[in-house]
């Protein structure tokens, strides 16, 4: 397995670089560490799959490098780079049996047949095809023909890192949530260089170390998943993730207090760039009900009842805002004052966080 360096990567698939917005990747620096499972998190069309396929070489990046252990490879065919990539869609010969199609990558290598035998017999294991092992491809359902392209991807043991773009989108939600699990194990024991494409995050928090976020071919965070959802660096990685997504309020940095429609809070020491868009980001749990009054009032406007939670819609002056609030907290009906946790009401300046109001 190796390390993963991309420096100052940009893709154009039309190769013309002179239009930064209609880059496909814009300019992205990022390493990926030897045996880190990440997760590549992002909506449609963010260049997830320009990176993957940049990183494993099927497609060549208009302008950067790539490094695997600090050497460059970024005119290496992908032959030549020893990556496992795994597709949405499973990527078998239906005329051979389930054990021909796991064994295909290391006959191809001419390895000696023990070891191929071995690594048929572990990959198997690990996915529980051990069974289905003589059955031809052809007659098997999706989620089974899946899991053996995870098993061919698997099977290599000299593999620099395995790609996985969305490879569990075809299976049905419960058999997804097992390969996912079966997934997290085989990278806990293998300790490989894991990158996992998703659109899903709770695929991806539930998956990866380190979550990588991109959204229109720019890499906007990589993270822990606490990270993420706790310090979002960018407000769309705010809103993108959690559910409902982090509430965003426009405000204004004026003698020592951001002030919003709704409400003001002290934020002294707090320094922001002159002319920035400012927003208050906080998460849905970040506010509560206030015993007393905080000079913020809000008006219920509706709830959705979630089991253990409820997700309470209010009106904070002209904003809408989403509270999540445990079922043993009671909720006032009306008009009632708000109380933000400080730590959590994080401020960002043109989208980017710049700070929180703790020390306020
Ligand atoms: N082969 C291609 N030719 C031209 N443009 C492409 C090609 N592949 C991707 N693009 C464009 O590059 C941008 C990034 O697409 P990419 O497929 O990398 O994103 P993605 O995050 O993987 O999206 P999805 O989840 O839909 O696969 C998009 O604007 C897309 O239209």
């Amino acid at each position: 397995m190796a390390e993963i360096t991309i420096s100052a990567l940009c893709h154009s698939y039309d190769g013309d670089l002179s239009d930064r917005s209609r880059l496909a990747l814009k300019g992205i620096d990022h390493v990926w560490l030897d045996g880190g499972a990440y997760a590549l998190l992002g909506p449609s069309g963010g260049g997830k799959s320009s990176m993957l396929n940049i990183i494993s070489g099927l497609v060549r990046p208009t302008a950067g490098r790539i490094l695997f252990d600090g050497r460059e490879v970024t005119d290496l065919r992908p032959e030549e780079r020893n990556i496992a990539q795994v597709f949405q869609f499973p990527v078998l010969y239906d005329t051979m049996s389930v054990a021909e199609n796991l064994a295909f990558p290391l006959r191809n290598r001419r390895l000696p047949a023990p070891l191929i035998a071995r690594r048929v017999a572990e990959v198997a294991e690990m996915l529980d095809l051990g069974p289905l092992l003589k059955r031809r491809a052809a007659g098997l359902g999706a989620a089974d023909k899946q899991k053996i392209s995870l098993g061919r991807g698997l099977v290599r043991e000299d593999v620099a890192a395995i790609l996985f773009d969305e490879p569990l989108t075809v299976i049905d939600p419960q058999v997804k949530f097992e390969l996912r699990r079966k997934l997290k194990l085989v990278h806990e024991t293998l300790k490989l260089t894991l990158v996992y494409v998703t659109h899903d995050q709770n695929e991806a928090l539930t998956f990866a170390d380190e979550v990588v976020v991109m959204s229109h071919g720019e890499l906007l965070q990589a993270g822990t998943p606490e990270a993420l959802y706790e310090r979002p660096s960018h407000s769309f990685v705010g809103r993108f993730i959690g559910s409902p997504g982090m509430n965003f309020l426009p405000c204004a940095l004026e003698g020592g207090e951001i002030r919003f429609d709704g409400g003001r809070l002290p934020a002294r020491g707090l320094a922001v760039p002159g002319r920035a868009k400012l927003a208050l980001g906080l998460r849905p749990q970040a506010i509560r009900p206030a015993a007393a009054p905080t000079g913020i009032e809000a008006d219920l406007i509706e709830v959705e009842e979630r089991g253990s939670y409820r997700i309470v819609d209010l009106a904070l002056g002209a904003n809408r805002i989403k509270m999540r609030l445990p079922e043993d907290i009671p909720l006032p009906a009306g008009r009632f004052p708000l109380a933000f946790n400080l730590s959590s009401t994080l401020v960002y300046a043109d989208d980017q966080l710049v700070g929180d109001l703790t020390h306020a």
